[in-house]
């Protein structure tokens, strides 16, 4: 029985996790969990499995639970919460499934802890990425990728060598945006950007998967996950979503993963990693059904946010603080309807230009870095 800490587990990773548990109960067991604000979601995953602790975003939130469960199940909010999830003695691995880099001090403290970390939360690799492998590495815990491109290029390494590696080719599926030119995107709503041909994602990374920033951010999250330098990672569009990523080797073979777009298998695959488990409910694929898969060039023009990113990664340092940062913060700006589409990407490149990078920054330069940029983001507007 493996047993788990969830953090964001009232999210779309979160909520998805919850249904690979309750699929096989033999197999996993909820230890702990977090939720933000959505404690309507979180009173009934108390209720349905029974977690030693549970961490809530807001302490008046935590004071209104704890009235109310047994006292059996620890309540707890905000930061510190968090990283009592991450962290529960009784746990053998974290999922860290929560939106942002909100994520970072709670996964280095479960390092620290020498947690085993399934890892769908990006935004913590790109902000500092640095920090992570390196504690990871001096702890000697393993960081099992959950985003679908990291689990593809993980599940097809299986059995290879990484000096044989030439290049990791990771697909774009080009999002919701992907058939519009840029004038095109003058004026788009929020609720067509939301609209993602694939998947069903939290707000967040559907937005970012408009702007092509999700990919970005995968590239640097590959990076990091695969120590890989930038020009050896390529993003092809792909717009079925049914190749999830891919290697090409040096003597030119070229090893892919492929299967439906569905997150609960790489989700699954984190879990059970090196073994595999049945889906039994889930839809095979067929690619006599699909008949044909299509592959296009990205342009670094029409998606200037996979430009920005690529930059920031080869600057490194502190850019990819402020790359994040920015990026929260004007997606969220553009969720509340208060700056345009493009906006974000404005935004995003002006943060970056005023930006001096500061090579290898710690733990406090990067929370400083990180508050300051959103503030400034903000004041922009
Ligand atoms: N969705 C997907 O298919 C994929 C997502 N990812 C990555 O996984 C991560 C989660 O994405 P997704 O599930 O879509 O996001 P969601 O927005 O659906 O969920 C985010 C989760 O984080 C919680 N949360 C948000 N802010 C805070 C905070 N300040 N403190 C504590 N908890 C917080 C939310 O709580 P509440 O809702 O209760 O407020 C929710 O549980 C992201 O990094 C994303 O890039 C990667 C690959 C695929
Ligand atoms: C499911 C997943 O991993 C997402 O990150 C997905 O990749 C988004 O799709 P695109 O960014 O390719 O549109
Ligand atoms: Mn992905």
């Amino acid at each position: 029985m493996k047993k788990i800490s969830l953090m964001g587990a009232t999210g779309s990773i979160g909520t998805q996790t919850l249904e690979v548990i309750r699929e096989h109960p033999e197999e996993f067991k909820l230890t702990a969990f977090s939720a933000g604000k959505n404690i309507d979601e979180a009173r009934k995953m108390i209720a349905e499995f029974n977690p030693l602790l549970v961490s809530v975003q807001l302490k008046e939130d935590a004071d209104k639970l704890r009235n109310e469960v047994s006292a059996g199940v620890k309540i707890l909010s905000g930061e510190e919460g968090l990283v009592q999830v991450a962290c529960h003695q009784d746990s053998d691995i974290l999922v860290n499934a929560v939106l942002g880099s909100v994520g970072l001090y709670p996964t280095l403290q479960a390092i620290e802890a020498g947690k085993t970390i399934a890892i769908a939360n990006k935004e913590t690799l790109v902000t500092a990425g640095h920090i992570v492998m390196e504690a990871a590495k001096e702890k000697g815990v393993a960081l099992l990728p959950v985003d679908s491109e990291h689990s593809a290029i993980f599940q097809a390494l299986q059995g290879e060598k990484e000096k044989n590696i030439d290049k990791l080719i990771i697909t774009a599926s080009g999002g919701s945006f992907r058939d519009r030119s840029r004038e095109d995107l003058v004026g788009v709503t929020v609720k067509e950007a939301l609209n993602h041909p694939n998947w069903s994602m939290g707000a967040k990374i559907t937005i970012d998967s408009a702007s092509m920033m999700n990919k970005g951010l995968e590239v640097i999250e590959a990076h990091w996950l695969f120590d890989m330098p930038y020009d050896k990672i390529d993003v092809l569009q792909h717009r079925e979503s049914i190749i999830h990523s891919m290697i090409q080797f040096h003597d030119t073979s070229v090893m892919a993963q492929l299967g439906t777009p569905d997150m609960r298998v790489p989700i699954q695959y984190a879990l059970t990693y090196p073994d595999r488990l049945e889906r039994n409910e889930a839809k095979r694929l067929d690619l006599a059904e699909i008949g044909k898969l299509h592959f296009e060039k990205m342009d670094f023009e029409r998606f200037r946010c996979l430009k920005f990113a690529y930059e920031a990664g080869r600057t490194g340092g502190s850019m990819t603080t402020v790359l994040n940062a920015a990026n929260e913060a004007a997606v969220s700006l553009f969720l509340e309807e208060k700056i345009s589409f493009l906006g974000i990407e404005d935004l995003i490149e002006r943060a970056l230009d005023e930006h001096e990078v500061i090579q290898n920054p710690d733990l406090e330069t990067i929370r400083e870095i990180d508050g300051q940029t959103r503030s400034a983001v903000s004041r922009w507007i």
